[in-house]
């Protein structure tokens, strides 16, 4: 059996259409274009190309750059601050701190500076309580972006045997959380599990985020399954994922290509979530 491939830039594409009509919409009816604050520290420069493309498309669809860039010796407190700014300020609907930031600061208390309104990541503790008790808040972009392109495939999930390969903050926790809203049988494995290759072997769906290049090879995948490979590596021989690729394409039946397959989900679901907050935000000041 041979994959047939996720074409997450098509359904990027997609959605990104999507944001730029709604977008049309509310400029239309008198309302301010949606803005989005990039908040970027030092100059990293993998971050600065991810950083670069969120900006080039939040522009395409219509909204307002709002990017600030940072020195990577900028103070705790000289940070809060932009962000208690940006917070405030009625022409930001959306801000994301690119993250990792430099290890001087404290990623945990900057985060909790971003109101849960505007925090398009979907990373404030209220977001990630809101998605953890079923409800609706922003949800954070990779998992919403995968969710996305499972449906748009129309992959079964409910009664589905679903297996998260990581645990992270920014991936694997509200990837399991989605996958569970949506009635699958989920299984979450990270770097202690027993026995990897026997548990993703019985999944319908393979979600890896594990950050390991090639983790996952078409011994740990059922012949049929769906594998999505969340990982992005660069390597001398260009990007890689967490997915054996070759592999696992002999194996699976749906799978997702790096490059080209969640990578640009996650930044058309930036979009997505921004335009939802400028909605959010219209609609309280519409109702106080
Ligand atoms: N606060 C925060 N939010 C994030 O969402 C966030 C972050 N920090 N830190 C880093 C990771 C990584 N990330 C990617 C976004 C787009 C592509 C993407 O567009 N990838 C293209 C290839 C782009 C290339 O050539 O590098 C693709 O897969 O086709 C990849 C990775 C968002 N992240």
């Amino acid at each position: 059996m041979t994959a047939r491939l996720m074409n997450g830039k098509a359904v990027a594409r997609t959605v990104r259409d999507e944001v730029a009509a709604d977008v049309s919409t509310l400029v239309a009816s008198g309302r301010p274009a949606p803005g989005l604050a990039t908040v970027l520290v030092g100059d990293d420069p993998a971050s600065e190309v991810y950083v670069r493309n969120k900006r080039r498309q939040c522009v395409e669809a219509g909204m307002a750059d709002l990017h600030r860039h940072l020195p990577a010796d900028i103070t705790q407190s000289a940070l809060k601050s932009v962000l208690d700014e940006l917070a405030t300020d009625p022409a930001v609907s959306g801000i994301l701190l690119q993250l990792p930031v430099p290890k001087h600061l404290d990623t945990a208390a900057l985060l909790a500076r971003i109101p849960a309104s505007k925090d398009v990541d979907g990373l404030t503790v209220a977001n990630a309580g809101l998605l953890a008790r079923g409800r609706v808040g922003l949800v954070p972009c990779t998992p919403g972006g995968v969710m996305r392109l499972l449906d748009e495939y129309d992959v079964a999930l409910s009664g589905a045997d679903a297996v998260v390969v990581g645990r992270s903050e920014l991936v694997g926790r509200p990837m399991a959380q989605l996958l569970l809203q949506r009635d699958a049988t989920v299984t979450q494995c990270h770097s202690r599990t027993k026995d990897l290759v026997a548990v993703c072997r019985r999944a319908d769906v393979i979600v890896v985020a594990a950050g390991v290049p090639g983790i996952i090879g078409g011994d740990a995948v059922m012949p049929g399954a769906t594998v999505i490979d969340v990982g992005i590596h660069r390597t001398p021989d260009g990007l890689i994922g967490d997915v054996r690729f070759d592999e696992v394409k002999s194996v699976a039946g749906l799978l997702t290509p790096v490059p080209g397959g969640v990578g640009p989900m996650t930044i058309a679901m930036l979009l997505a979530n921004t335009v939802a907050a400028a909605r959010a935000l219209d609609e309280r000041s519409v109702g106080a």
